[in-house]
């Protein structure tokens, strides 16, 4: 726009003009002093932040690939019936999610028979069919007075009795989970585990996680998982819950394999509401008499569920990252230029003679005369 402001003539002429840097050496101790000290500052930053703490020298690998195996320990009492891990542990074969029922299980007896019902015979009468325990025969006994009718449904009898109350198993808290993570990071190779190679079977048969005091056990008490998520086993027992046990892998591959550990933090993922307390699941047992009849056990299972979550990120010095920065930072240091130009030409005593100085405009006719001239003097030197 500038360029244009002389006409349509000039406009052409410095669309076809070519900007040349030229060099002015100011002597000045205050500029000098400003240029050095942004110079210093970008260099600072640089290396402080941007290699030091960012460590842009290198690449990054968050691609983990990790499997993860548990295995729960433990036994408790409920209705003078011992129950171990395999009455109360759910998968059997756990990895990286499996639940930990903490109530006494809500059981039911069934034989496959037929019930009835009591079905209320008018209007609104097609929600409760979604609710029913079986299916529907179609025979009914219809009587004047509704609370007399009654519906034959094909189902597991006696129907669920949800009122039936009962206690959390107190030992589940002292119950013990193995934990055994294995991860790699493709990019750069890398495998490792979160048993340290040097552990014992007699230091794993002893040990328990802690924060602070051991963080190389892969031997967590559910007690512990649940006060480090700072949650009550009581209440989350009552109505079961959802908790992770996070591992995170954040390793500087640049150092030894021996710093590249895990670290473990525990968190309640499930939200409390009126609705939907907590965690539970239903689940049957099945058996046969001899004379055919069909029996099942319906457990409805309260329970923890314990998600083993793992991320992490890998690190690693790279020639391209670290070119690319330093040539970031060479290019960065000419800012302290730009700062000292702007105050010369604008704020200080004589702004305008440095601009006289600093921009010059040159004809290209004017230049061919002054280089004839020149050339022409010369020659009548040498003659
Ligand atoms: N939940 C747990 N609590 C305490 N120790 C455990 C637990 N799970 C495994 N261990 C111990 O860790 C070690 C390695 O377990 P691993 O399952 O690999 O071997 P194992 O011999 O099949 O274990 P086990 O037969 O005792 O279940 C064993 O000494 C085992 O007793």
């Amino acid at each position: 726009i500038q360029w244009c402001t002389g006409g349509a003539h000039a406009c052409i002429a410095s669309f076809f003009s070519y900007e040349t840097t030229k060099s002015v050496v100011v002597k000045s101790w205050t500029l000098g002093l400003i240029n050095r000290i942004v110079q210093l500052l970008i260099l600072a930053y640089f290396i402080g932040w941007v290699f030091l703490h960012e460590k842009a020298y290198q690449v990054q690998d968050t691609a983990i690939e990790s499997s993860v195996v548990t295995k729960v320990k433990g036994s408790g009492v409920y209705n003078k019936t011992i129950m171990d891990i395999t009455d109360l542990v759910s998968p059997p074969q756990v990895s990286d999610t499996f639940h930990l029922d903490t109530l006494g299980p809500l059981i039911h007896f069934h034989l496959h028979f037929l019930c009835q019902l009591f079905l209320p015979l008018f209007p609104p009468f097609n929600p409760l069919v979604c609710l029913l325990p079986g299916i529907m025969t179609g025979r009914c006994v219809n009587s004047s007075n509704s609370v007399d009718s009654f519906c034959e449904v094909k189902g597991w009898c006696p129907t669920e009795n949800d009122t039936v109350t009962t206690s959390p198993i107190m030992e589940v808290e002292n119950f013990t989970i193995f934990i055994k993570n294995n991860i790699r990071f493709p990019m750069f190779g890398f495998a490792k585990g979160n048993l340290q190679p040097d552990i014992t079977q007699d230091f794993l048969k002893t040990c328990s996680f802690h924060t602070q005091d051991n963080i190389y056990c892969p031997i967590f008490k559910v007690g512990d998982v649940l006060r480090f998520a700072q949650q009550d086993f009581y209440s989350i027992a009552k109505h079961g819950g959802v908790v992770a046990i996070k591992i995170g892998w954040v390793c500087d591959l640049d150092k030894s394999e021996e710093f590249c550990n895990p670290s473990y933090s525990f968190v309640r993922l499930d939200k409390k509401n009126n609705v939907s307390k907590g965690y539970n699941f239903r689940y049957a047992k099945y058996y046969k008499a001899e004379n055919g009849t069909k029996y099942r056990t319906l457990i409805k299972a309260i329970a923890i569920r314990f998600d083993v979550i793992v991320y992490g990120a890998a690190r690693k010095f790279n020639v391209i990252p670290t070119l690319i920065n330093i040539v970031a930072a060479l290019t960065s240091v000419g800012l302290g230029t730009v700062l000292c130009d702007i105050i010369l030409l604008n704020f200080l005593k004589g702004a305008q003679q440095y601009k006289a100085k600093k921009f010059e405009e040159v004809e290209e006719e004017e230049l061919e005369k002054q280089t004839m001239k020149l050339t022409s003097t010369l020659d009548s030197i040498v003659d």
